[in-house]
């Protein structure tokens, strides 16, 4: 009889699409399922999803992980569950529907009233970490509470409960039976205290949201519960859990204080460990929860960029000039050094380091001659301007990174990676599994199932596979830096003008 190999099923459930990954005893990935969905914009700047479609993909792509286990006669040894952070959902304890689609994390619907408790700003970063922005889940439950009849008074009454895409994921799985958060996903919802590690009534009432809609916060590897049968048939144990970009610093290695991760997904996010006290940002970047195992919290300082790989989706999507994502890169390449074509993708405001929810996209310096491949290229680029920024950012607050790892699906793009390196004057490292997000979660499960020891036992085990040397042309960098930085301010007069207009 052959021997019965061990391996881990990560559900990740991103920002565009939902995938469940097989990784083996040794945390390869061995089988893949992927399902994209819809995005919805009701109104502009409002991004929402059909919860349903969330549950779907996910039930789909992992009955798809279990079957291929299945066939090739591998136990599961636990499932690990990484999600899109923020996005909220407030269902009703009975039935299990929700009350409102989830209001995603790039949604600006609530940026009235951040703007009204901006004097709390400084009170709310050393508390959360974050920002009053209507990034994070609070506002968002608040309006749910506020707009669809009868929620604030069910809420108050005990019906209802809150969660981000985690603890809803976390609920249906187990039919219901577990209302359960890890650390890194309260941590982004700005009614959790980073410093004792609680819900905070301070926070809650702020914001207005009553505790009884809340879940209890476990750490990320941990027990979850358990497969519903009547669904799955087989009782398998949830037992990881973060947010995507936390999972991600953890599937690259990055578990001492100072080693850094970007992630080029719909937004792109770069973490960089800070050791086991929260350190704050003087310039405007976030403070978060990286991991808690065993109790034991380690944080990172957070720079978040709404708009990545989401502008290349625009591009294919809404105006119809790239027929898929991957042609990006054979269009960049056809463009001169020294085009003038800048875009600012700040389709839902912009985030660190500017916090500018009213910012909204533009294109500077078009001319006759502009072609559909100068905008795919300027659209790339931005990318690569808005993570100096935040590298910029970083060195201010004295995190100072020489080289950069990266992952997530815009990296596929070689060109990208280089004009990255370029833009960023330093080493960039694209690793070997590049689903770093799916990966961490499989190394908590993997850590929970008892398959290592040690987090640190992890660390070797996704190396580097391309690097990228930066190839300097100084003039040129400063004229594009130059560029970029107009570009950003016009950008932000705009906003401003807009919000004046909205005071009229
Ligand atoms: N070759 C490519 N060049 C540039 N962008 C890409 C490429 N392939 C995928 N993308 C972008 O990467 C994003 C998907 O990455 P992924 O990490 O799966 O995101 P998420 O987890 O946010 O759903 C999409 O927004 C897509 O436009
Ligand atoms: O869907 P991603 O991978 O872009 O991640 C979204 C972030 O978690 C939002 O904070």
């Amino acid at each position: 009889m052959s021997a019965v190999h061990k391996a881990v099923i990560t559900i990740d459930q991103g920002t565009t699409s939902t995938r469940a990954i097989v990784f083996d005893s040794v945390f390869a990935p061995v089988f893949t399922a992927q399902e994209e969905y819809p995005q919805h914009y009701p109104r502009p700047g409002w991004v929402e999803h059909d919860p349903e479609d969330i549950w779907q993909t996910t039930v789909s792509t992992l009955k798809q992980a279990m079957a291929y286990c299945r066939e090739n006669a591998i136990e599961i040894a636990g499932i690990g569950l990484v999600n899109q952070r923020e996005t909220t959902l407030v269902w009703d304890r009975e039935t299990g529907k929700t009350l409102y689609p989830a209001i995603v994390w790039q949604d600006r619907r609530t940026a009235h009233q951040c703007h009204k408790l901006k004097h709390k700003e400084e009170w709310l970063h050393q508390r959360t970490g974050l920002r009053c922005d209507p990034y994070f889940s609070a506002t968002k439950i608040c309006w749910i509470l506020d707009n669809v009849p009868h929620a604030r008074e069910r809420a108050e009454a005990g019906e209802l409960a809150f969660g981000t895409i985690d603890s809803f994921l976390i609920w249906r799985l187990t039919g219901g039976k577990q209302h359960l958060t890890d650390t890194t996903n309260a941590s982004r919802t700005n009614l959790f205290n980073i410093n004792d590690m609680n819900w905070d009534n301070d926070l809650l009432a702020l914001f207005d949201v009553p505790a009884s809609l809340l879940p209890e916060v476990k750490n990320c590897a941990d027990d979850f519960g358990k497969l519903d049968t009547t669904e799955f048939g087989e009782s398998i144990p949830i037992c990881g859990v973060a947010g995507d970009q936390q999972a991600a610093l953890i599937g690259q290695g990055c578990y001492k204080m100072g080693e850094a991760k970007t992630t080029f997904g719909t937004g792109c996010f770069a973490l960089v460990n800070s050791g086991s006290e929260p350190a704050f940002s003087e310039q405007n970047l976030l403070t978060t929860v990286a991991y808690t195992l065993n109790g034991k919290t380690c944080y990172a300082m957070e720079g978040s960029i709404f708009v990545a790989g989401a502008a290349i989706q625009w591009l294919r999507d809404s105006l119809g000039i790239l027929p898929c994502a991957a042609d990006s890169e054979k269009l960049a390449r056809q463009v001169e050094e020294d085009h003038q074509v800048v875009v600012v993708p700040a389709f839902t405001g912009l985030g660190a380091p500017y916090w500018e929810p009213l910012a909204r996209g533009a294109i500077f310096g078009l001319t006759r001659g502009s072609t559909a491949a100068h905008v795919v290229r300027a659209t790339l680029e931005s990318v690569s301007y808005q993570t100096q920024d935040l590298l910029n950012a970083m060195r201010c607050d004295g995190i100072d990174t020489t080289t950069m790892n990266v992952d997530g699906g815009m990296v596929q793009n070689s060109w990208f990676c280089q004009f990255l390196a370029n833009t960023l004057d330093i080493t960039v490292n694209r690793p070997k599994v590049m689903e770093t997000t799916a990966l961490g979660a499989a190394y908590l499960a993997g850590l929970h199932a008892g398959l290592k020891d040690n987090i640190e036992d992890f660390a070797a085990l996704n190396p580097q596979d391309s690097t990228f040397e930066p190839e300097v042309d100084d003039i040129l960098k400063k004229k594009r830096q130059h560029r970029w930085q107009a570009a950003v301010k016009a950008t932000l007069i705009m906003a401003e003008a807009e919000a004046n207009l909205e005071c009229d």
